[in-house]
């Protein structure tokens, strides 16, 4: 087979070191398949998505991509009429399992969002702790310890330290989309999904949000769904390539992108298609 013309692209992610392959998998999903009504949107995907490391999603419009992302923590189930086959293990839990709480997953499994969404009537403060609040947390002096860690952690507390009582939509958009990940993390989720977190940012936004994703990396593991190769490239350790709701090829991001396995693959990392 061919290699792929060398683009920046490819040179970037040929700069990449070699994933860390002793960490054990966060999600464990085998034969999983889900549709929609009659409508079948994955088949068959097995994987072992790393902990602490960043995979990103990529393929073209309608593979599959935000679908998986979502049953990742049960968030497809929000849609009427789903349903799948196959299992889905965290930390060797199965998320599926009779009698467990999707709100409970949903709490281990945070997710941040294409457009970024704080509550409009909410201050800063009060979209942070909004999940913990919901869960009958009153102690003052552990919410304020939890809204500054998760504030740092988004690294958004020293934009917004000195007017925590403002609206959450008062903030830009690149600052509002961290608010997001700030109400994520603040209830200590094990794992964030992202899906599509830059596509309404600026560059400037967007490179925030990629060195953020970093910084992320060291405490949490990351899954993102991305249009944008580059970033998949910048920001990914590994990375799986779906098409029409299978999963084609799941490598590290380097190997992915600079030596891909299968032509289809490599025809749409490469710009052929998609
Ligand atoms: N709520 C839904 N009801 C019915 N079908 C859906 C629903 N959401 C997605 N689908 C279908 O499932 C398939 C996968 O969609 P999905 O949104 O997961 O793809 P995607 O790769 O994330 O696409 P995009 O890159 O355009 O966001 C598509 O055929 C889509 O039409």
């Amino acid at each position: 087979m061919a290699s792929p013309t060398p683009t920046p692209l490819l040179q970037r992610a040929a700069v990449l070191p070699p994933p860390d392959t002793a960490t054990p998998p966060a999600f464990e999903v085998k034969d999983f398949s889900l549709w929609y009504g009659s409508s079948q949107a994955l088949a068959d995907v097995s994987l072992g998505i790393p902990a602490r490391q960043v995979t990103a999603i990529i393929g073209p419009s309608g593979c599959g991509k935000s679908t998986f992302l979502r049953a990742l923590n049960r968030m497809h189930e929000v849609t009427p009429g789903t349903r799948i086959v196959g299992s889905l293990r965290l930390f060797g839990e199965d998320l599926y399992a009779r009698g467990r709480d999707a709100a409970d997953v949903r709490r281990r499994v945070g997710m941040v969002f294409q457009k970024s969404n704080p509550f409009p009537t909410m201050t800063i403060a009060d979209n942070v702790l909004v999940g913990l609040k919901l869960n009958g947390v009153r102690d003052r002096a552990l919410l304020q310890e939890r809204l500054e860690n998760s504030l740092r952690m988004a690294a958004l507390w020293d934009e917004v330290k000195d007017k925590l009582a403002r609206p959450g939509i008062s903030l830009s958009g690149g600052q509002q989309q961290r608010l997001c990940i700030a109400r994520a993390l603040a209830v200590e989720p094990e794992v964030l999904l992202m899906d599509e977190p830059c596509s309404a940012l600026d560059p400037i936004a967007t490179a925030k949000i990629e060195e953020l994703i970093q910084q992320l990396r060291e405490r949490f593991t990351v899954v993102i769904v991305t249009h944008n190769m580059q970033q998949a490239a910048r920001c990914s350790d590994r990375t799986a390539f779906f098409y029409l709701g299978r999963l084609v090829e799941f490598s590290t991001t380097r190997d992915l992108f600079t030596n891909p396995a299968n032509p289809q693959t490599e025809a749409y990392v490469s710009g052929r298609f998609g």
